[in-house]
């Protein structure tokens, strides 16, 4: 809260967009002021204006603090950057056997990949994050936000919640178009700049999905690969939540990399179940889950990352070559030849 008087008004209206009742109510006119701070703009004011006014400045920076506060209490939000790590402490494997690593902390715009055999855990641990699990699942693992026993709110409250859940099955039920329903959502995070955000989100998802999608489509209709590259830009770009958890994208035809940068630019922390080689490589480390417990964490090497770039290439030409069947081409070697020095 201390550097709301570092912040201009600008950057005030886009974190707590309810801000501006407060300057109508003060019948504060901050057009114009959008790159100042809320001190300079009080200083702009004249002696003979403050008094003619009854402008109290000291006064009135003071109620903004209180202001921006106990709005964010009674609207039951919460100040998202607070968030700087999770951390995981280790729990017991299906055998009850005590996990192999001391400690695991990840932080702000950090992505891990979790790897093991099918049926090992790995969709546990996302769950056991998403619960903030306190020894009270079957694994005894417990979570940490901030390297602190986080706070039961979190379990309970929808709208703010601490985990955004990517997963595997995102069907819809509902009877929108993806215009109501992006805009409903920014209704509930009060956003000031609807319009924007909406197109924002809609420009993110189709930037991601194989297949454009236009506003008046009903979300019932979007294909797999479009209702995920909608939720993705949907939750990089308007979710409260710190943290995002995915379950399995690789079958979603969207383009991964991009919606991983998506998530991690929006200082998420993610952390993502996968089989794909080249989501576990894209992650800063790997977590090894084996018969239920981590068994180690490994950080990805440079000479994995050289792999990737590899990976990547074969991975295009097998895309392209997908886009070239969809389309009722026929397949050429020269296009397809893969150089493999
Ligand atoms: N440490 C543990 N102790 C007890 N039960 C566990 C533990 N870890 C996982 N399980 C249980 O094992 C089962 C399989 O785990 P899970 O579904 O997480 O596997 P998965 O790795 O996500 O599999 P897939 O790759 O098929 O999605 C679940 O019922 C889960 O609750």
């Amino acid at each position: 809260m201390n550097n709301i008087k570092n912040m201009t008004i600008g950057q005030l209206r886009q974190k707590y967009p309810f801000i501006i009742n407060y300057f109508e109510e003060n019948r504060l006119n901050v057009e114009g002021f959008e790159d100042k701070t809320f001190v300079e703009y009080l200083d702009h004011f004249t002696e003979e204006e403050k008094e003619e006014w009854a402008i109290d400045t000291h006064k009135l920076l003071e109620d903004l603090s209180s202001y921006i506060i106990q709005m964010i209490g009674f609207l039951g939000l919460e100040d998202d950057n607070r968030i700087e790590s999770l951390t995981i402490l280790p729990g017991t494997d299906k055998d009850g056997k005590k996990e192999g690593f001391h400690e695991l902390t990840i932080h702000k715009s950090e992505i891990v990949s979790i790897v093991g055999p099918t049926g090992s855990g790995k969709s546990r641990l996302l769950a056991d994050i998403e619960w903030t699990a306190q020894k009270d699942t079957p694994t005894g693992r417990t979570i940490l936000i901030n390297g602190e026993i986080p706070d039961k709110k979190w379990r309970f409250s929808s709208n703010n919640k601490l985990v955004a859940q990517l997963s595997q099955n995102m069907n819809f039920v509902m009877d929108l178009t993806v215009e109501e329903f992006i805009r409903l959502h920014a209704e509930s995070r009060m956003v000031e700049n609807i319009e924007r955000v909406v197109e924002e989100i809609i420009e993110a998802a189709n930037n991601l999905a194989g297949e454009k999608f236009e506003l008046n489509t009903p979300i019932t209709s979007l294909s797999g690969g479009q209702s995920r590259a909608l939720m993705i830009a949907d939750t990089a770009i308007l979710s409260s939540s710190p943290i995002v958890l995915i379950d399995e994208i690789e079958n979603a035809g969207i383009d991964r990399k991009k919606a991983l940068n998506l998530l991690v630019s929006s200082d998420k922390i993610v952390l993502m179940a996968t089989h794909d080689p080249i989501l576990a490589l894209m992650a800063d480390k790997r977590i090894v889950i084996k018969n239920g417990g981590i068994e180690r964490v490994i950080g990805t090497s440079q000479e994995e990352k050289e792999v990737l770039i590899q990976l990547e290439k074969m991975d295009s030409i097998i895309q392209n070559m997908r886009n070239d069947l969809r389309k009722g081409l026929t397949i050429t070697k020269e296009k397809f030849l893969i150089d493999n020095q």
